[in-house]
């Protein structure tokens, strides 16, 4: 009785859901829950033996059988995601399941996206599952394109960051991770240090060589910043025209100042010759830095900068290629 249910199932599927691209099964969970019955198409994609008129899940079913040698999934949490919203459709859990899987065709060696959606087709005298069916899309293309998207978004969003001339990050992708690192050193109760650095006669240089020959200049001196940080969490930027910023959690005054030394020493020796700079023969920065552990009432990120800038104009003051660090702190 259950049989000709079955194929009289079989028979409207094959009517109703004959369209182009998409794969259809069915099971009689009842009597064969180890069998399930499908179109042609699904035999093509998932390249089923086609002489049997019926497959067996643990071996040859796309998800459920030997998924591990032709599906490629990402992780066996998926895998079990998978099986779990299988066994809540048999226990009536859900009306009807969808998911997504990655299907590697050993074939063609590429990998192709499914989605898998199933529903109960009928219930026995008991109240119990007796037949499921479900429908399989090929949805690599959309996949594709999804990602496609979202690498773009994600190079946008580097460049939307970057400074083009030294690669090192801007001022907008240095004020979003200042931001948070400002919150969390507040909620820490740690020193956050902020240091402008900045050339020391840069226009005079520029006069003398060339516009050109000061963006090399540019790029030597950011080099040397960058080379000159050794932790990943030492975050530097160019903050504009001839201007570095950097800022990092957890040192102490005495460290600040010498990491400001290393990064003022470093860049003099990269020897860039500066003929008209008054202070030395090549080219040298002055940099002014500011730390503190933020307070909830007096500070925000901004004023970080803002007295980091102070000590820079007065180490400028004093005759450039120096550091100032505010005295308070050490
Ligand atoms: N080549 C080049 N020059 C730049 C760039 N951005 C800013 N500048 C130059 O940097 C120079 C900055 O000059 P000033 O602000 O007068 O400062 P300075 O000559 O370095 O003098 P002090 O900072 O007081 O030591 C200007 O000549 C700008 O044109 C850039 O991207 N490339």
């Amino acid at each position: 009785m259950r049989l000709s249910s079955l194929e009289k199932h079989i028979q409207e599927l094959n009517r109703y859901l004959n369209f182009h691209k998409v794969c259809w099964w069915i099971m009689d969970i009842e009597n064969e829950p180890d069998l399930f019955y499908c179109n042609q198409y699904m035999e093509d994609v998932f390249n089923l033996d086609k002489s049997l008129p019926y497959h067996s899940v643990s071996n040859t079913c796309p998800i459920a059988g030997d998924y591990l040698k032709n599906v490629e999934l990402k992780s066996s949490q998926q895998a079990k995601l998978i099986l779990a919203e299988y066994q809540d459709l048999l226990n009536q859990k859900t009306a009807e399941y969808k998911n997504q899987f990655p299907y590697f065709d050993p074939r063609t060696n590429i990998t192709h996206y499914f989605t898998s959606r199933a529903k109960i087709l009928e219930l026995n005298d008991q109240g119990e599952v007796a037949i499921i069916y479900g429908i399989i899309e090929d949805t690599t293309a959309i996949v594709r394109q999804y990602r496609r998207i979202k690498k773009q978004h994600k190079m946008f969003k580097e460049l939307s960051e970057t400074d083009p001339l030294t690669g090192l990050g801007n001022k907008r992708f240095f004020m979003k991770l200042l931001g948070f690192s400002f919150d969390k050193a507040q909620r820490e109760q740690t020193e956050l240090a902020v240091l402008m650095i900045d050339i020391d006669y840069f226009k005079l240089y520029n006069d003398y060589y060339g516009h050109l020959k000061g963006d090399q200049c540019l790029k030597q001196v950011a080099n040397a910043i960058k080379n000159s940080l050794s932790r990943k969490t030492d975050i530097v930027a160019r903050f504009g025209g001839e201007e570095f910023i950097i800022f990092f959690t957890g040192a102490s005054a005495q460290q600040t100042l010498q990491l400001a030394e290393l990064i003022k020493n470093n860049v003099e020796l990269c020897q860039i010759t500066h003929p008209k700079s008054p202070v030395s023969d090549y080219v040298t920065v002055s940099i002014g830095a500011y730390i503190k552990i933020p307070s909830i009432e007096n500070y925000a990120a901004e004023t970080f900068i803002k007295y980091a800038d102070k000590n820079l104009y007065k180490a400028k003051s004093l005759g450039r290629n120096k550091t100032v660090i505010n005295e308070s702190s050490l």
